[in-house]
């Protein structure tokens, strides 16, 4: 884990990201439903590799903050800037093409299609040949379906499930479903991953196997990981830079350690979780 540093008007930036660009920045980020600011004034920075972690209790915000960077809500104001543009007219898709890629609470798979075709289905962004190639299996079609077949093997691989490629989806175990969540999300070649409690449901040694992936991605891929996570141990354990939302409101950003012993978030989430 790299060391944080404080720079101004940015937080604290991983020390091997202080001389790149931030990734995502979101500048007085708000959203109403009705009357109910569910996100206010949120602002975060996150830096081009660095794993990042937004937690809070049960309707604080986390879920429709995911939900603004994927533009599945326009912001009621703020701004967010992704690698430096500002996504305000962009669509779901077209943030998506940008560099952000997310996984969900639920899983949301095609069940009834093999693993291999739910990576390949996922990658589709990038596929190149026009439908005249496709319906009549010019040579363009085959030379994009062998590179789609090589590069969602070595997806499967990096979570060493290559073995199950002609599995159905619906069939594998719940741990391996949220793997292969990921491993869709990584297929559409992200620069920022969002996880959307990635351990949910998962037993602990799982969790310990998902925290090393967690950091492989990073490692493997370069980019950045912001995570929602209600399992502390995973979220103090892999993540460099947390914000703590309560209430829509960002009330504390820092490091695993300065999160754990700052008395506001232990009222507002860590104390009440333990009184539980
Ligand atoms: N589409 C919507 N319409 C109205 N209210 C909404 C909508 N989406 C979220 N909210 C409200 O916004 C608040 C924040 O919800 P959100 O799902 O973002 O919380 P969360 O921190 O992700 O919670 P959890 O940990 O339980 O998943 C809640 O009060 C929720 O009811």
């Amino acid at each position: 884990m790299s060391k944080m540093v404080p720079v101004p008007g940015r937080g604290i930036v991983p020390e091997r990201d202080i001389d790149k660009s931030p990734i995502l920045e979101c500048i007085d980020l708000g959203i109403k439903f009705g009357g109910l600011a569910a996100v206010d004034n949120f602002n975060l920075t996150i830096g081009r590799t660095e794993i990042a972690g937004l937690i809070g209790p049960n309707g604080a915000g986390k879920t429709t903050v995911f939900n603004l960077l994927t533009k599945v809500y326009q912001p009621t104001r703020g701004t967010i800037l992704l690698d430096g543009v500002d996504t305000n007219s962009m669509t779901t898709a077209q943030v998506n093409r940008s560099g952000i890629a997310r996984t969900f609470q639920n899983i949301r798979l095609f069940t009834a299609l093999s693993v291999e075709d739910n990576v390949k289905v996922a990658m589709n962004n990038q596929m190149h040949y026009n439908m005249w190639s496709g319906v009549f299996r010019l040579p363009g079609y085959w030379k994009e379906e062998k590179v789609a077949h090589d590069r969602a093997m070595e997806l499967l691989s990096f979570f060493g499930m290559q073995d199950l490629a002609s599995a159905r989806a619906g069939s594998l175990p719940y741990g391996a479903q949220r793997r292969l969540e990921i491993v869709r999300a990584l297929a559409t070649n992200p620069s920022l991953l969002l996880l959307d409690e990635p351990a949910a449901g998962m037993n602990p040694s799982e969790t310990a196997d998902l925290m090393e992936h967690i950091r492989m991605i990073r490692d493997t891929f370069h980019i950045a990981i912001m995570l929602i996570e209600h399992d502390m141990s995973l979220v103090m354990n892999v993540c460099e830079g947390i914000c703590v939302l309560n209430f829509g409101h960002v009330i504390a950003k820092g490091t695993p350690a300065e999160i754990q012993a700052n008395p506001t978030v232990i009222e507002a989430y860590l104390g009440k979780k333990k009184e539980a």
